[in-house]
């Protein structure tokens, strides 16, 4: 359920009638997604705007000041052709305004699923299409730091506790040792830009091979571009019962490259960084799955799952590039 905030329909209507984009028609709360409220909003159209949009509430998690960062970085891609939504500005320019007390914000509705079980062929066009987000977002003129960047999954991880994780699984703990190695990393000759690093298939869009859509910007951070491409990796690449996919991360790997060419330094530290993006899951995981009840609506990941895909890479990950 992601519907956090009632608003009702003169409170909707009177958002949308900030806009130019005619008058409201629909709105329908979207169940999918966590963290903040999502409707999909129908208008009669103007001004050459389309007439279905995505109404976002900020619910948890985002810090207001960095709306601009996540909202610019959307106009900036779309404008240089990346398939993300346009965020809609209001008669005041402005591309967020505050309802309830909450920051909202209006998004072109783009069309396409996400995929449940990708292809190596949809895999390869989420490569290609990250490639080309990475080299489009080169020239963005703002920056925000990782909030979730290495050293903070370690922190979390210290946070939680060895003997709350080993309530989640006995394995868990051992993660802790895992982060604070990934912690003491030089990426520093990494190549950067802005990067998603949160780009699973739930957070893509795509009609059969065709990727239509890259959505929830909301991890969205200047960094270096490897780490987004190995989060993808790890996201993507294995089946439901967590064994690796190689047909897909091959395809995934040549997609990106087929765009951008990895640096020998980012093809040396694929590996290290795959397992760094591992336990960047780990941590969130568990530290949400601590802090969820058990009769909560929202459904908890679980941590185990990417820390069996940290073990994937520390076993194979240094052969993935290799050849
Ligand atoms: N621009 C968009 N076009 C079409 N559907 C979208 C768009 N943005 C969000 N959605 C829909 O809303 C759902 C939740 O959005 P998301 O940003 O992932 O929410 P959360 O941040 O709460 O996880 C997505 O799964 C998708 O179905
Ligand atoms: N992709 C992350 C969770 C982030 O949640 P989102 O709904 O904001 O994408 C995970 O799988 O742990």
């Amino acid at each position: 359920m992601a519907v956090y905030t009632h608003l009702g329909a003169e409170d909707l209507a009177r958002l949308i009638g900030e806009y130019d984009v005619g008058s409201l028609v629909m709105a329908k709360g979207i169940a999918e997604g966590v963290s903040n409220s999502n409707w999909l909003v129908e208008t009669t159209g103007s001004g050459g705007s389309g007439t279905r949009f995505i109404l976002t509430l900020y619910e948890r998690r985002i810090d207001y000041a960095d709306l601009p960062y996540f909202l610019g970085l959307l106009d900036h891609l779309a404008a240089k052709g990346c398939p993300v939504p346009r965020t809609m500005h209001d008669r005041d320019g402005a591309s967020w305004r505050m309802v309830e007390g909450k920051a909202a914000a209006l998004i072109e509705f783009l069309p396409g699923v996400s995929p449940t079980r990708p292809t190596p062929t949809q895999a390869r066009s989420i490569g290609a299409v990250l490639a080309g987000l990475h080299l489009a977002a080169a020239d963005f003129p703002q920056t925000r730091a990782n909030a979730m960047d290495f050293a903070a999954s370690a922190a979390i991880l210290d946070a939680c506790g060895a003997a709350a994780l080993e309530t989640i699984d006995p394995a868990l703990p051992a993660m802790l040792d895992h982060a604070r190695v990934a912690a003491a990393l030089d990426l520093s000759a990494l190549p950067q830009s802005q990067t998603h690093t949160d780009l699973f298939p739930d957070n893509v869009l795509m009609l059969g091979e065709d990727v239509t859509g890259l959505i929830d910007f909301y991890f969205a951070c200047t960094g270096p571009m490897l780490l987004d491409l190995t989060v993808t990796h790890a996201a993507w690449c294995f089946d439901a019962a967590n064994a690796y996919r190689a047909d897909c991360g091959v395809a995934l790997i040549d997609g990106y490259q087929s765009v951008r060419p990895l640096t020998p330094e980012e093809r040396a530290l694929f590996a290290d960084v795959a397992k760094g993006a591992c336990l960047r899951f780990v941590a969130s995981r568990a530290e949400d799955w601590l802090d969820t009840p058990d009769d909560a609506l929202v459904t908890r990941k679980y941590p185990m799952q990417f820390a069996q895909r940290w073990q994937f890479y520390h076993d194979h990950g240094a052969a993935l590039l290799a050849g």
